[in-house]
């Protein structure tokens, strides 16, 4: 048993949050989430986040402070979501290892089905936790 440590993005554009949609294959196949992924032994957070964002969607990100750590459990399986604030850098995005990705605004979440461990994620950005 072991905790799978994964780095997600809230990467800011003006009022919206870049949001993507796992490819339909994928475990959790077209839920929505924050971009990121896992971190490899040895590999810095930061580093790892920025190497995930342009596996996943080649383009370059400033990654910043820290804005909240998930503990949550999908059965057997313990992740610890290491999520950051991260700035845009005008790069438009592609989808090389995601099924869509938005802009959208933290209310706007509210229509897009995420990951359950992204919910107090999603709600914190709307003020309401
Ligand atoms: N990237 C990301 N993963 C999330 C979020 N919320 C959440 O529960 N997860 C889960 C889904 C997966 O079980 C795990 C991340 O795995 P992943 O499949 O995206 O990572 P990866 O790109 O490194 O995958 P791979 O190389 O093994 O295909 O974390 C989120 O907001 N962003």
């Amino acid at each position: 048993m072991h905790i799978l440590v994964v780095t997600a993005a809230i990467i800011h554009r003006e009022d919206k949050i870049l949001i993507a949609q796992r490819k339909s294959s994928a475990e959790h196949g077209l839920k929505w989430e924050f971009p990121g992924g896992k971190l490899n032994y040895g590999e810095d957070p930061k580093d790892g986040l920025r190497r995930e964002i342009i596996e996943e969607l080649d383009m370059e990100i400033q990654v910043g402070d820290i804005f909240e750590v998930i503990s949550h459990h999908y059965g057997e399986r313990h992740i610890l979501l290491l999520c950051y604030h991260c700035g845009y850098l005008g790069q438009r995005p592609s989808t090389r290892d995601c099924q869509d990705f938005r802009w959208v605004t933290p209310a706007e979440m509210a229509q897009y089905d995420f990951s359950e461990a992204d919910v107090p994620v999603v709600k914190k950005l709307q003020g309401i936790k």
